[in-house]
């Protein structure tokens, strides 16, 4: 169970917002942007490139390397100095403000005790609740003593009147979810109406997989240092920590080159998006075939192929039992009859779409062009048949088909969505796309990392709003797109799709995938 309880009151939300707008670029689910936020966005600097997160080691290693050539407690200056102006900044006023720090017994708390001085500097009334007096970082309260912070005598009385509290109970250091005695201060926050602020993470999730393995800190808001970590990124984590704001520690250049975990971001997609050249047909454009739908799930392979019309192909070849619901709503799709073999040449194929027990998988997994298995083609999928392809292969599993194929349950995938994704990855030699609210795509190379999709919007959950993307998904490997940026850009497309689609209401697969064009040019304006 969640230490958050229900959503921000509304008066919290409203200073999220701030937050959130002036770090659009550092949400991850913040990417639908007008174009004036854009030009904002460029004229204040911020990357709008690729975001890399990084696991805790590398993150430790990099700050060791830095620090040997600091002065001792500088980089905590950082971090706190950065934190104290974020939270300034979601304020009206600091003076005045009622500030509570929630203190563990490392530096994370440190962080808290600091950032807590400056502001309590700044004329806010700032409380520590300590929940580990002995064990308090020291010099961070001896500072918080003397710009005039106290410690709190009456925790849950503090809380209650709040206008922020600082989580800073626990960081990269923090394993297990929340210990007993941390459990109700964190709900007392939550429910006091005062905006949380997470110190570096929610305190309580697990900073390197994303998995929360008992209560954890709700934040209304996340500021972290140096680097992201992969479980900010990623659920359940990722839904704890509310919008991010990264501070700048100094970190970047001691930072590998190669991240654990990477979100591409609008230029990464529009870089990557298949452009046709002057000289392009619609064979070198590509032609995408599609095996999917059966006399139960004809919509299926409608739905598959409206994905790979608006994918980006030069043309789309289907073979199932669906051709003339394909051809009466895509005259431009070339229909073919069994087998697949026989369809003609393709530069790729997506595979399951609504197949049923219909054959299909066995055939199109033998041919020496990029596969994308899908849905019922999953089923009982050998890992051999797989392994044994000349052409590389995509899968696209939910956390349920991803479950079956591991040989665990459901909820064990969706507790560990990262771990999950590498495994299957790696068990099939193939690129595995786990579908899901942060949709994950890991490469068949485990040292390459892992891509998570920051363009999600839980109106997708919609059926047959997975049909569309293996379709879109497929057309981007038949254009030439290797598995990993397929996946991850059709991932991409589809959330932004959906999202301009929605905006804010139902959204239905036939809207998602009339609105990928929509999504393309959104990304391709500059
Ligand atoms: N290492 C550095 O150079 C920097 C570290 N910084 C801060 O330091 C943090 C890491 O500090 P630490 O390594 O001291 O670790 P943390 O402060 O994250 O947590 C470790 C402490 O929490 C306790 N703990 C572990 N799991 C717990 C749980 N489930 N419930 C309650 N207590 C638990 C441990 O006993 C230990 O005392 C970062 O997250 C960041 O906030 C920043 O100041 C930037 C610079
Ligand atoms: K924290």
């Amino acid at each position: 169970m969640d230490a958050a309880g229900p959503a921000a009151p509304a008066a919290s939300r409203a200073v999220v917002r701030r937050l959130t707008r002036r770090t659009r670029d550092a949400e991850p689910g913040g990417r639908l942007r007008t174009r004036n936020a854009e030009r904002d966005a460029r004229a204040h600097g911020m990357l709008l490139s690729m975001r890399h997160a990084y696991s805790v080691d590398t993150v430790r290693a990099a700050e060791a390397e830095l620090m040997a050539g600091l002065p001792e407690g500088a980089l905590m200056q950082r971090a706190a100095a950065g934190l104290a102006a974020a939270v300034a900044g979601l304020l009206p006023r600091v003076s005045g403000a009622r500030i509570v720090l929630l203190v563990g017994s490392g530096d994370n708390g440190g962080d808290a005790l600091y950032a807590g001085a400056r502001l309590a500097r700044r004329g806010a009334g700032v409380s520590a609740v300590l929940l580990d007096p002995d064990r308090a970082h020291r010099g961070g309260l001896a500072a918080l003593r003397a710009a005039g912070g106290r410690v709190a005598e009456d925790p849950f009385g503090v809380l209650a009147v709040a206008d922020v509290v600082l989580d800073g109970i626990t960081g990269i250091g923090g394993h297990g979810g929340l210990r007993p005695d941390a459990v109700p201060l964190a709900r007392a926050a939550r429910g006091s109406g005062a905006m949380v602020v997470a110190v570096d993470l929610p305190s309580g999730v697990e900073a390197d997989t994303g998995e929360v393995k008992g209560e954890a800190v709700r934040a209304d808001a996340t500021v972290t240092f140096g680097a992201y970590k992969p479980g900010l990124l990623v659920d359940p984590a990722h839904q704890h920590a509310g919008a991010l704001r990264l501070v700048d520690i100094g970190l970047g250049s001691r930072l590998p080159s190669v991240p654990d975990l990477e979100a591409l971001q609008h230029d990464d997609v529009a870089r990557l998006l298949p452009v046709p050249a002057p000289e392009s047909d619609k064979y070198r454009r590509g032609v995408v075939g599609v095996v999917a739908g059966s006399a139960r799930y004809p919509g299926a392979a409608v739905l598959a192929v409206a994905g790979a019309v608006h994918g980006g192909a030069g043309a789309v070849r289907y073979v199932g039992p669906g051709a003339d619901a394909v051809i009466a709503r895509f005259p431009e799709a070339l229909v073919h009859g069994w087998p697949p073999s026989r369809a003609g040449r393709v530069q790729a194929w997506v595979v399951g779409p609504g197949l049923g027990d219909a054959p299909g998988v066995a055939e199109v997994l033998e041919s020496d062009v990029p596969v994308l298995v899908d849905a019922d083609g999953l089923r009982s999928l050998d890992p051999d048949a797989v392994r044994a392809r000349s052409a590389p292969t995509l899968l696209t599993p939910h956390a349920g088909e991803a479950a079956a194929l591991l040989g665990v349950d459901r909820g064990q995938v969706e507790a560990a969505r990262l771990g999950s994704v590498r495994s299957l990855a790696t068990k099939y030699g193939a690129t595995v796309l786990l579908k899901g609210s942060t949709t994950l795509v890991a490469d068949a190379d485990a040292r390459r990392p892992v891509r998570v999709n920051p363009t999600g919007t839980s109106w997708l959950a919609t059926a047959g709003s997975g049909d569309v993307l293996s379709g879109l998904a497929g057309s981007l490997l038949a254009a030439g797109l290797e598995p990993l940026d397929a996946g991850s850009v059709a991932a991409y497309l589809h959330g932004l799709a959906a999202r301009l689609a929605s905006l804010g209401a139902p959204v239905s697969a036939q809207d998602v995938a009339a609105a990928i064009p929509r999504a393309w040019r959104d990304t391709l304006t500059p």
